[in-house]
């Protein structure tokens, strides 16, 4: 029996758009449609083998769509929103979204998405400190929870559908509000982002006085500090658009923060105790989250134009350095003149050898990190 083909538009093909793109390739039957305001992650994911067409028109990517992922910064799906109201979109299309906050793009939604279209609003709660399509991999959403936040009118048929794309993911699907949404999530992704820089910034002026303490900051520091590294406007975003739960948060945490210091003035050691042991107990009773392993690649993705000698040139060049190759792998061809060749090395060193003797010849060479 012949299956039916799906069209998915991912709008923003970074590391959750890129993430969701390839958990979606997954089934054979699903062709997926990027579109980026810019070309430059649309080259990479299609030599990465991410999307199956890549385009910087917006009116292009959706119109076959029956279900379109909006993946930009959060400040950007709002943006996008407003412009479907005047595309061309399939009937029975579903459009949801990935951002970090949930309440301001769904009320956004309501007032400019058109009748015929379904919103529902969705926060897969799995990321990286890294973004760009090179960071993404069809294991980063695997058995994390994944949250849907459909309106009361929302038809539950087209939830239920949305719920079953998602099984690609492998993540965990939930239904909230968006309100709720925005006030738990405020508490153990947005505020933890906040106090992390935080903290860095003041560690960082104590080290323009003395260099110490950069030098010794260890695993403590490290691993409360390692959000930080986010991405810093993705993180304004999210900051302006969840404000109100984020200032409850904000008053609440300096509440506890006297506490603690009132506990230290009293010198008050069981009291002391008592607050470590109690973070303690919570921390330790979290849900583990088992994460699929990824396994090392050693995979490097290089565009070549579109004729047979240029393989051998490649080999020809790693050969000569006695760089060992284990797989070379033509990647489906491109619309334009490109196709992408994928060589999975022998080891991680050879590939980085690899890699530095390709650029060196000039062709775009690409990781999946
Ligand atoms: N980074 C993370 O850990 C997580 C992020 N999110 C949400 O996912 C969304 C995307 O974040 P990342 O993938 O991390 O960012 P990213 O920086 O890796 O990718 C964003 C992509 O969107 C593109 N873009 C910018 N403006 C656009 C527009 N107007 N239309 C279409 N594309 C546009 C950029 O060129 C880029 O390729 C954000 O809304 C974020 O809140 C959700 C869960 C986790
Ligand atoms: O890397 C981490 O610890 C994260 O906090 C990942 C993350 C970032 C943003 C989200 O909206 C959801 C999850």
């Amino acid at each position: 029996m012949e299956m039916k083909k799906i069209t998915i538009a991912v709008i923003g093909v970074g590391l959750i758009g890129g993430s969701i793109a390839l958990s979606m390739r997954r089934d054979p039957n699903i062709r997926v449609v990027g579109y980026d305001v810019r070309q430059e992650p649309l080259d990479k994911a299609l030599t990465l083998g991410v999307i199956h067409a890549g385009t910087t028109d917006l009116q292009t990517a959706v119109r076959e769509a029956n279900v379109i992922f909006l993946a930009a910064p959060v400040e950007q799906i709002v943006a996008t929103l407003q412009h479907l109201q005047d595309m061309e979109l399939q009937p029975d299309v579903i459009v949801t979204d990935v951002g970090s906050t949930k309440a301001g793009i769904v009320r956004q939604a309501v007032e400019v998405i058109p009748e015929r279209v379904t919103f529902i609003g969705g926060h897969p709660m799995a990321g990286s400190h890294k973004s760009g399509v090179e960071a993404a991999s069809d294991r980063l959403l695997e058995n994390a929870y994944y949250v849907l936040t459909p309106a009361p009118g929302t038809p539950p048929e087209k939830v239920e559908r949305l719920t079953e794309l998602l099984s690609l993911t492998r993540a965990k699907v939930v239904q909230m509000d968006a309100d709720t949404h925005d006030q738990v999530v405020g508490a153990v992704s947005h505020f933890p982002h906040v106090l992390a820089s935080a903290l860095v910034n003041l560690v960082a002026g104590y080290d323009e006085e003395n260099g110490w303490h950069a030098r010794l900051a260890a695993g403590g520091f490290r691993d409360i500090t390692r959000i930080a590294s986010s991405n810093p406007r993705m993180w304004r975003d999210v900051l302006l658009q969840n404000r109100e739960p984020l200032l409850k948060i904000a008053k609440d945490w300096t509440k506890a923060l006297e506490d603690v210091i009132e506990l230290v003035e009293e010198g008050d050691p069981e009291g002391i105790e008592r607050f470590f042991q109690t973070a303690r107990d919570f921390r330790d009773g979290l849900p583990e989250r088992k994460a699929g392993a990824l396994p090392p690649l050693n995979d490097l993705y290089i565009d070549i134009p579109d004729h047979p000698g240029e393989i051998g040139r490649i080999t020809t060049l790693l050969g000569a350095k006695q760089i060992n190759i284990t797989n070379l792998q033509i990647r489906e061809t491109r619309e334009d003149i490109y196709g992408a060749l994928r060589i999975t090395f022998h080891s991680q060193e050879e590939m980085e050898k690899g890699e530095e003797l390709l650029r060196f010849f000039d062709y775009n060479v690409y990781r999946r990190s």
